[in-house]
């Protein structure tokens, strides 16, 4: 079990020391940038087990406004992905919502994103939580070679099935228990009159049902 917590010293502290204590006061935030067209429970798991492998003080579902995949199908209105968001991590201390794309409106990039935040919060290291097929997807990413080089900015893969996984790029791969399915399975899986029960948490799928959502 790793310890999280932040050193602490009676006595005189060496400029070494005192350096690592300056960065471990440094708030160590998870961002989980997506359409979230729902969020799913492997959502939900990979941000939990991200948090708690890299000891991060939280992590933030930040969901995008256009999202800047060009072959992407245009989600369900925003606000409807926001509510499902909230009632997915209701409960959970370690969990939030990041809401800066969406205020900010137009095609979400990251480089964007994270010029904005970086600025806004200098005293605080991002870590960027994408899955595989985002990594494969890297070399396409706007403005990719400032986006990697930004301070106290990292990306933090999570293996996807069916993806290659690989990248030259600079990631921090974490080991996550691997679960299939997407919100597309999710989608059609709605709209085929499927069960998603245990694919989505309850209230979510209770609020899919009352807003009729996805059944085309
Ligand atoms: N089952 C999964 N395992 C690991 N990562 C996932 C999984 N599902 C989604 N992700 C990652 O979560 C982030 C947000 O994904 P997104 O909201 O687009 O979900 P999605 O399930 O991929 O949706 P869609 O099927 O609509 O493309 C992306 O980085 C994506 O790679
Ligand atoms: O900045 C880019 O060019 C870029 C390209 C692809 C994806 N992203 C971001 O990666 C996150 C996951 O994307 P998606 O399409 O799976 O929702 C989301 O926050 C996107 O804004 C960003």
């Amino acid at each position: 079990m790793q310890q999280c917590g932040v050193l602490t010293s009676t006595e005189t502290v060496t400029e070494p020391q005192a350096k690592l204590i300056h960065s471990q006061q440094r708030q160590r935030v998870g961002l989980y940038g997506g359409t979230f067209n729902p969020i799913h429970n492997a959502h939900l798991l990979v941000a939990d087990q991200v948090q708690s492998l890299l000891c991060l003080n939280r992590v933030d579902f930040m969901p995008d406004f256009i999202p800047p995949h060009v072959d992407k199908k245009t989600a369900i209105d925003a606000h409807k992905r926001v509510e499902m968001l909230k009632l997915a991590i209701k409960g959970n201390p370690h969990f939030g919502i990041e809401l800066t794309e969406l205020e900010r409106g137009g095609v979400s990039y990251t480089y964007d994103t994270m010029k904005h935040l970086l600025d806004k919060n200098p005293l605080t290291e991002y870590y960027f939580i994408i899955g595989g097929d985002m990594v494969d997807y890297l070399p396409k990413w706007h403005r990719i070679n400032d986006l990697v080089k930004l301070p106290r900015f990292h990306f933090v893969g999570v293996r996807r099935q069916g993806a290659q996984n690989e990248t030259n790029y600079p990631v921090i791969w974490v080991d996550v228990p691997t679960v299939a399915f997407s919100s597309t399975d999710i989608r059609h899986r709605i709209s085929t009159g499927q069960s998603i029960k245990y694919m989505v948490p309850e209230k979510v799928e209770q609020f899919i049902k009352e807003h009729r959502l996805y059944h085309e």
